[in-house]
């Protein structure tokens, strides 16, 4: 029995299980046994350092708000709104090319490149922007620091799940989501403390020139991914660094990793050598296993970003200033923070428990907050025209749309908003970064819609139709989870490529799980 084995029925597996066990010649494949192996306080800081991409991600995405409320006329005359959005959402149309020129180059040149490339686009755009005296230079700024976001959004999980060892890989990816919504909320900070400050718009952009210089720093320090090492014939390299992550393991496990890995990656480059990036495309699309992995890694990232949270990012001081709060950007702040501390919940939660469980369990008190929203707005007397409240004072209503705003956020953090990330691990190493780069890609370009869409359909729709489409949306994303999203928490990096091959995964998985626990059972009582 290996990777791919037949499930079989519950009452033959304990004791199928033990006979095997006891009789495999293959048990270390069987177990992958250095996964059991513990691993030192190295890959936590390597994961740690490339997550501070995911930390300019956040901040660059963030700090907008805060940037159009003090631009004034620094750019040579006061912005009109269809500028201030331009400005916006240049980022987003930044990030979704950054995304595909990572995802065309992180095989061939490796995932450590593009997070060098992530951090000269990151200084030198906010250079750019710190230096803006017109609309033209804020864009390019802002375009170039999109590239930076989308490029880190897509390499950064890619290269931490597969460096990361199995029982930690959520964790790690979690990690990221956490430098993402942290940058968040230091941005909402930095905002709310440079607001007095003459100027204070252009620290707010230039400070996120800093921390990419750090990480280049940091770089050199960091291995390359073990995957990525042997897929270029390192292998020796890829051995030491193996033996580094998994520093208590004996040098025959780290061996067998490496002999894992050996045969995965061989068995991708059968399939893909001197084949064009287009050959790539059309696998991913073609063969049914990595088109179900695309449908369900691209579902649950569009389920993420139409869920509608991002509007409350970049328009959270809209928002609140609608329905009456005179501080809008400590309301924001308290949104921020909320989504912060419940990504420190999702990424402590994901491999004990399990994504697909995890997600089950959650989503749908997105669509019960937003429904929720949506019944509040309905007794708020909202001018569509205009965008403006007509009462001035905090009624009732108004306090139960910010009650469940944060509801929603407490259980977007803890579900989709980072669990969307780790399905990197979905797609076999010949197509993963092909892969990766769609499910970024699918991540900006809903992103793009949701953002130029929103105060639209707040005026259109009204904000009770606004919230009621992205409850719905949630809702449906919830059903759908149920039905195809897996568990591949627990299962290695090569097992998870088997999963596809089954349908969607999702009984086939639980079996799968339920085996392996059957089978470290017998381990322990052998
Ligand atoms: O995972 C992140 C995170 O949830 C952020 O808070 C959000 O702004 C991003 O759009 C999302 O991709």
């Amino acid at each position: 029995m290996g990777y791919g084995a037949p499930i079989m029925d519950d009452e033959k597996l304990a004791q199928t299980v033990k006979n095997e066990y006891a009789s495999s010649d293959d048990q270390v494949t069987l177990l992958d046994s250095i996964e059991e192996t513990p691993t030192g306080k190295f890959i936590w800081l390597v994961a740690f350092c490339a997550s501070i991409a995911g930390a300019l991600f956040g901040y660059d995405t963030g700090i907008i708000s805060a940037v159009l409320v003090y631009l004034g006329d620094s750019l040579g005359h006061e912005l009109a709104a269809h500028e201030k959005e331009l400005i916006t959402s240049l980022c987003s149309g930044g990030a979704f090319v950054g995304a595909i020129i990572a995802g065309l180059t992180a095989d061939k040149y490796g995932r450590k490149a593009a997070i060098y490339l992530d951090c000269l686009l990151f200084t030198v755009g906010a250079i750019i922007q710190g230096a803006a005296y017109s609309m033209a230079q804020m864009c390019v700024g802002r375009f170039i620091v999109g590239l930076g976001v989308g490029s880190a959004a897509m390499v950064v999980p890619l290269y931490i799940a597969e460096i990361a060892p199995t029982k930690f890989r959520g964790r790690m990816i979690g990690l990221n989501n956490m430098s993402i919504t942290g940058g968040q909320v230091i941005s909402y900070g930095i905002g709310a403390g440079f607001a007095n400050v003459p100027h204070g718009w252009r620290y707010m952009v230039g400070l996120g020139g800093v921390p990419s210089v750090i990480l280049a720093c940091l770089l050199p320090f960091c291995p390359e991914s073990p995957r990525q090492l042997v897929f270029h014939g390192k292998t020796e390299e890829a051995t030491v660094v193996i033996g580094r992550i998994y520093k208590h393991a004996s040098p025959e496990q780290v061996n067998e990793k490496v002999a894992i890995i050996g045969r995965a990656v061989q068995a991708a480059k059968s399939l893909t050598e001197g084949k064009s990036m287009w050959f790539l495309v059309r696998k991913l699309h073609t063969v049914p296993s990595n088109f179900r992995a695309l449908v369900c890694a691209c579902g649950l990232m569009v389920i993420s970003q139409m869920s509608g949270f991002n509007t409350l990012m970049y328009y959270s001081s809209t928002l609140f200033a609608l329905v009456g709060f005179s501080n809008p950007v400590a309301v924001g702040l308290v949104v921020a923070g909320t989504n912060f501390v419940m990504t420190w919940a999702n990424m402590m939660m994901v491999d004990p428990w399990g994504r697909r469980r995890v997600l089950v369990s959650t989503v749908w008190g997105m669509s019960a907050g937003l429904l929720a929203v949506a019944i509040a707005f309905s007794f708020i007397p909202v001018n569509t025209e205009t965008l403006e409240i007509r009462s001035a004072t905090i009624t009732a209503p108004a306090i139960v749309v910010l009650i469940f705003i944060i509801w929603f956020v407490f259980f977007y953090g803890i579900s989709v908003g980072n669990t969307a990330w780790m399905s990197t691990d979905f797609f076999p190493m010949e197509v993963r970064a092909v892969g990766t780069m769609f499910m970024t890609c699918s991540c900006w370009g809903s992103n793009i819609i949701v953002s130029s869409t929103f105060l639209t359909m707040m005026k259109s729709l009204t904000p009770s139709g606004a919230f009621g489409f992205y409850a719905a949306i949630c809702g449906i994303g919830w059903v759908l989870i149920i039905f195809f999203y897996p568990e591949v928490s627990g299962l290695t990096i090569e097992e998870v490529q088997e999963v596809f091959k089954h349908g969607f995964g999702v009984k086939y998985t639980r079996n799968l799980r339920k085996q392996r626990k059957a089978l470290r059972a017998a381990s322990i009582s052998a």
